[in-house]
């Protein structure tokens, strides 16, 4: 299986209240292509941290990550380019990640137009996009605020998918919805991770969701990686006492 990326003994120190406190500790972990990757935990034990310094948006104290084994933290203006059109996040609140004064439409061809795409060829694959992910294709022309969050997540993920990324990062991007949606949001990616060959991680505390979505599961405990495996197996037989407690609470 070819590896896309790789964690090696990442840890993250941030000064809380004057004192070095260690966010990540020295985490290890591979995606593999195809692997649709969990990273469970409770709030605080460094799930979103983990993401944005895989996106490049923190440094790590410590460590690296290899994205087709180059460390990204040392990628020339070049490469970083090439970087963000295979690697893509969505984020938790996607009302937040787009500009309240831009039209849904303009900020979802937004990468394809960086990239180097003409509008007119840009505005085509627009209908596409939304087609994919299942909105009405008049969104194109609201704002954030004149839709519901699962449809302005729909949105997120669309901009994601436009330039057909390799791997798609998803930072807890049901939590604020409701059942209903986050299932709807579920299955979408399901679909999208089969039409185009994407790999996930998909950062959730929710492990109903983790279990339908994802093979592979990493739990996280106070920055570190507890338990490792398939998500069939460790759901199944979990060995350590913060699992079987996180197994309990979702059950
Ligand atoms: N910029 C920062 N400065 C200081 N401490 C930080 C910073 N960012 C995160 N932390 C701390 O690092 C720890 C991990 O935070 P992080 O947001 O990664 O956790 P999380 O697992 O994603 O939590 P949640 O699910 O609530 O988002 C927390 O204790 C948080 O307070």
């Amino acid at each position: 299986m070819q590896e896309i990326l790789k964690v090696i003994n990442l840890t993250k120190n941030y000064l809380k209240n004057d004192h070095d406190f260690k966010a990540l500790d020295d985490i290890n972990f591979t995606l593999q292509k195809g692997d649709s990757l969990a990273i469970v935990g409770e709030s605080g034990c460094g799930k979103s941290t983990l993401a944005n310094i895989l996106i490049r948006l923190e440094t790590p104290t410590i460590g690296e990550v290899l994205f087709k084994d180059k460390n990204i933290h040392q990628y020339s203006k070049q490469e970083l380019k090439q970087f963000y059109r295979q690697v893509q996040m969505v984020f938790q609140l996607p009302q937040e990640s787009f500009n309240p004064r831009q039209r849904l439409g303009d900020s979802i061809i937004e990468p394809l137009i960086n990239i180097g795409t003409n509008k007119a060829q840009a505005k085509q694959i627009l209908d596409d996009l939304l087609t994919k992910v299942a909105l009405p294709l008049e969104i194109k022309y609201k704002y954030p605020h004149q839709i519901s969050g699962g449809q302005c997540q729909r949105c997120a993920i669309a901009r994601a998918i436009s330039i057909k990324p390799q791997v798609l990062i998803c930072d807890e991007i049901t939590s604020a919805l409701d059942t209903i949606t986050q299932i709807e949001i579920l299955n979408l990616l399901l679909k999208l991770r089969q039409e185009l060959d994407l790999s996930i991680i998909f950062i959730s505390h929710d492990l109903a969701l983790v279990q339908k979505l994802c093979n592979k599961i990493l739990i996280m405990y106070q920055g570190k990686i507890i338990e490792r495996g398939l998500t069939s197996e460790i759901l199944k037989n979990p060995q350590e006492e913060y699992t079987k407690e996180l197994i309990n609470i979702c059950s």
